[in-house]
């Protein structure tokens, strides 16, 4: 039910923030009828919307304020002073109504990285049940297969798959011919297909799963807002308060001398149909504001380093140094190809009028073509597979100074240990190609009538740390956001090493007699330094930031308490979303998020204790 303005005002659980995590908790929480639960969200509920529902569309409404928060980076000093763009899905939502829709997993070993940090009770096998719960999906037909994949049972798929939870993704359904000679040239240089990425082991190269759905809304996106709260949209005891920023927690001294209470949260309308004032919560406050707003909002509300709080005049209410602190990202380079145009391709969507016309016809008529697809093959390769014996040894040589570096958090230490091990490790996953069959994506415009093949190449696992504070105190001036990409040299040099191995791919038959040359960056670009130099031009993001309020113990430097995610020192502030997150994993985070928004509910409903 749509909130309206008025004197009721109180429910038990407020939940800040209706996006991925956050409609999670709130469908979950509210499935008791006796439980009042208010979502707060500063966005608005797109129905019947093509930037949001159309696959094809992917990308187009970032940059847009209707969808889009557009946060920007401060200037990343490694990256000749540039800002990088830091798009977050401003809707009933979240970020999984703006994002790539890719839905993966990443390797049992990085999730079983958690605990090792800390972060009790959160390890592969605690989460596979609520990967499977979040989920319905079929198996993959033999067309779905990638070359040199074998197929995989009913049985050992459904037990890493969900068969009756509210998402829908689904297999690809139409394939470029671009996409088997790339699989075949991956395969020959020592990257194997693997056909269910989704049991433990994501290395290798995979057709993966899409959040489209092709069961339900035929050929949509399938979001926390068309999946989650669909199916909690007329409960009466959920309300959603819409175009609605929150802009504190209100925190008063509670029961015992160690806890504070959060007792409400004041709200800005942003519009005509928000709310102002404030809204109470009899139970618990739960933030699900994102990997950058939730940290904004603990800091406003008085939790956080007590130096920046006080420099920017807010009362320290809890000294809580991690707040904010250890944001990682995966950072991205993407590099195009012009490919024989023989082959059919994305491009074909500028390229034929004709075909245009009918696929447009097609999907508003039953939900299927092209519109419907958004496709890509994923690689993750281990590094020794990419990198020679002797960079190898020298990236390890960097890890281990990194290690002995004085000043080091205990937190960031205890992830160096991991990672380092990690660099030599087979079945993690350090760098990603994401092949994408068409152009445009470059700096470069495409030629009128060319055909090309796109590889975004990812850094899954960077050894540098960025930050996230309070910019100003006014509350809806957005934080200052510092990821400080590449600011350790190892990943400069892991990010070359891996941008340059896309050419190598490039060269390899059958892929490399169908390449006529790279596009962007030209071929000119050959040594080093010219590599460095389009790196530090072009670098950006796979948008995934992590880890700003991290489940680890508050002595190495947590924000929430690993098994329950209170917020140290309060007695009913949660934070569920991707700030929980100690350390990136090689993946792309929806499926996780949903999976920690499902165990997290059944956290604070007390079912597993
Ligand atoms: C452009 C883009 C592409 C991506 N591609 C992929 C992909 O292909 N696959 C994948 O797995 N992941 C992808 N991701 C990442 C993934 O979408 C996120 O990791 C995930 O959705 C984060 O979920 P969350 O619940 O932490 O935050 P969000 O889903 O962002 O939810 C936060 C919500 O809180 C609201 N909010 C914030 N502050 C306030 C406030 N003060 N008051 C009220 N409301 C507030 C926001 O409007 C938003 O709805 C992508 C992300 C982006 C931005």
């Amino acid at each position: 039910s749509s909130a309206s303005s008025g004197s009721h005002r109180t429910f038990d659980y407020v939940v800040v923030g209706g996006g991925t995590a956050g409609l999670v908790v709130a469908a979950r929480l509210s499935e008791d009828p006796h439980t009042t639960v208010a979502v707060i969200e500063a966005g608005t509920h797109h129905v019947n919307e093509p930037l949001v529902d159309t696959p094809e569309f992917f990308g187009q409404a970032i940059g847009n304020p209707n969808f889009d928060w557009k946060f920007t980076s401060v200037p990343q000093s490694a990256l000749n002073g540039n800002v990088v763009a830091q798009p977050r899905g401003k809707m009933l939502g979240g970020s999984s109504g703006l994002n790539f829709m890719a839905w993966d997993r990443a390797s049992a070993t990085e999730y079983d990285a958690w605990e090792k940090l800390g972060a009790e009770g959160w390890n592969w096998n605690s989460l596979l049940p609520y990967f499977r719960k979040t989920e319905t999906i079929s198996a993959p037909t033999p067309e779905q297969y990638f070359p040199d994949g074998p197929q995989v049972s009913n049985k050992t798929f459904y037990t890493f798959h969900g068969r009756d939870g509210p998402v829908q993704p689904s297999y690809n359904v139409l394939y470029t011919n671009i996409t088997d000679p790339f699989v075949e040239a991956v395969n020959k240089l020592g990257i194997p297909t693997n056909s269910d990425p989704y049991e433990g082991n994501a290395t290798g190269i995979f057709n993966l799963e899409m959040a489209v759905d092709r069961v339900k809304n035929v050929g949509k996106r399938s979001y926390a807002a068309s999946t989650y709260y669909n199916i909690s949209s007329d409960r009466p005891n959920l309300t959603v308060y819409l175009t609605t920023q929150a802009t504190k927690v209100n925190i008063v001294s509670g029961a015992s001398s160690q806890d504070l209470r959060a007792v409400s949260v004041d709200v800005v309308a942003l519009n005509s149909t928000g709310t102002n004032g404030t809204v109470y919560a009899r139970k618990e406050v739960v933030l699900s504001a994102g990997a950058f707003q939730t940290p904004h909002l603990l800091e406003l509300s008085g939790i956080g380093n007590k130096s920046i709080l006080e420099n920017a005049g807010i009362k320290t209410l809890i000294d809580l140094p991690g707040v904010g602190e250890n944001l990682q990202d995966h950072t991205l380079l993407t590099q195009d190809f012009e490919i024989i145009n023989t082959t059919f391709t994305y491009d074909i969507l500028r390229n034929d009028q004709t075909y245009l016309a009918e696929q447009q016809a097609e999907y508003a008529e039953n939900g299927t073509g092209i519109f419907a697809s958004a496709q890509f093959a994923l690689v993750f390769p281990p590094l020794k597979t990419i990198v020679s014996d002797a960079v190898l040894s020298n990236l390890q040589g960097q890890a281990e100074e990194l290690i002995r570096a004085s000043g080091l958090p205990a937190l960031t230490k205890a992830q160096y240990e991991i990672q380092q091990g990690w660099l030599d490790t087979a079945d993690v996953g350090h760098v990603e190609y994401i092949m994408f069959p068409g152009g445009g994506v470059t700096a470069a415009s495409p030629t009128p009538g060319a055909t090309y093949l796109t590889v975004y190449m990812g850094n899954m696992h960077p050894f540098s740390r960025g930050t996230v504070h309070l910019n100003f105190t006014n509350p809806l001036t957005p934080p200052a956001i510092d990821p400080k990409y590449v600011d350790k040299n190892i990943d400069l040099q892991v990010v070359l090493e891996g941008t340059k191995f896309v050419r190598q791919i490039a060269q390899t038959q059958p892929l490399a007699s169908l390449i006529v040359n790279a596009h962007e960056p030209s071929s000119n670009v050959t040594t080093d330094d010219e590599w460095l130099d389009y790196i530090k031009t072009f670098m950006g993001t796979v948008y995934h930031p992590v880890g700003t309020a991290a489940m680890v113990s508050r002595e190495r430097g947590g924000v929430v308490d690993p098994k329950t995610l209170k917020v140290y020192g309060t007695s009913n502030l949660r934070v569920v979303d991707a700030s929980v997150i100690p350390m990136l994993i090689a993946a792309h985070p929806q499926s996780t998020v949903y999976a920690i928004a499902e165990r997290a509910s059944d956290i604070i409903r007390g079912l597993i204790r």
